[in-house]
């Protein structure tokens, strides 16, 4: 709601809190008051709004089309990214694991998730399996919904990102041009980790049984099978074998705070 729309032009206070019992199944429940809430309400209406709102922040009325967005504005916080760094003491940024099927992208990123909570900070892990049983449950694996899904996992990425807190998003991201559009949206905030496992060493691994179907032909358009997956070509870290060895999942981990703290994302 825009603060300076033509047809409000006050600024916009809380409602007052109505204290008032409510009849539920025939019954009248009592109101047992918050302990200070009331206080803090009476708190907001004396000084903020009456002072045009010191919890809101500034809105310059530019109207804009974004997408099939017609005449929205952008509203910014007075607390922002810089605040809430400063609370959690870390930079908000992204981790972007990419790799294929088996390669151990949503280990390493539990495992970083783990190791960063054991030292103080806070990240969140995006996984592309996870995020399609809920906001991406509308994606299938074509191309196109591939570039969707990833579209999607980028613009959520950014918002925890801005949220201050460190996002680890593991997801197969085939495509070399939609990474970098993620990229784009958190410059300088970006970290793509390539899990360079072998497709052998994936496939011997299978633990869904996934590549078995799709070599099979019951599963078709799978990454590394008969769907393209695009290495990248210029990533932060590269995670790869070491004289036919895969390291633990706890040294990659450890791989990867090192770098978050040489680069200043472990402090604000
Ligand atoms: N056709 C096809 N190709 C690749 N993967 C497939 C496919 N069908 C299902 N799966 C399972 O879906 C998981 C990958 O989902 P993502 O969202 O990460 O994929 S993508 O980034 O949109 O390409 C992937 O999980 P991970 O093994 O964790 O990568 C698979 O379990
Ligand atoms: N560093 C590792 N060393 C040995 N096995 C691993 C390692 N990382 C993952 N694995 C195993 O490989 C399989 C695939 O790992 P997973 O994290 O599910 O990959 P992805 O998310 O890329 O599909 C799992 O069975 C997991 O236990």
């Amino acid at each position: 709601m825009l603060a300076t729309s033509p047809i409000s032009p006050l600024p916009r206070c809380p409602r007052p809190l109505l204290l008032r019992s409510t009849p539920v199944m025939g019954f009248q429940l009592p109101v047992v008051p918050l302990r200070g809430f009331r206080k803090r309400v009476s708190r907001i209406e004396a000084s903020d709004c009456n002072e045009h709102s010191s919890f809101s922040g500034v809105n310059n009325s530019v109207m804009s089309t974004v997408g099939k967005s017609t005449n929205i504005a952008w509203y910014e916080c007075k607390i922002g990214k810089h605040e809430r760094q400063q609370l959690l003491k870390q930079k908000g940024c992204v981790v972007w694991i990419t790799g294929l099927s088996g390669s151990g992208k949503s280990t390493v990123a539990c495992a970083l998730s783990r190791e960063l909570y054991s030292r103080g900070y806070l990240a969140y892990v995006l996984d592309g399996d996870n995020l399609r049983h809920g906001l991406n449950r509308d994606l299938s694996f074509s191309a196109e919904d591939r570039s969707e899904n990833i579209r999607r996992v980028g613009e959520v990425a950014k918002l925890f990102a801005d949220a201050g807190v460190i996002c680890i998003a593991s997801l197969i991201s085939p495509y070399r041009s939609e990474r970098d559009a993620c990229r784009a949206m958190v410059p300088d905030s970006f970290i793509e980790v390539f899990m360079d496992m072998p497709l052998e060493l994936c496939e011997a691994r299978d633990p869904k049984g996934l590549y078995k179907l799709a070599r099979a032909g019951k599963i078709k358009g799978f990454t590394g099978i008969d769907d393209p997956y695009e290495a990248p070509l210029n990533c932060e870290l590269v995670i790869q074998m070491k004289n036919g060895e895969c390291s633990s999942p706890s040294s990659m981990a450890e791989q990867i705070t090192m770098y978050l703290d040489e680069k200043g994302f472990l402090k604000a």
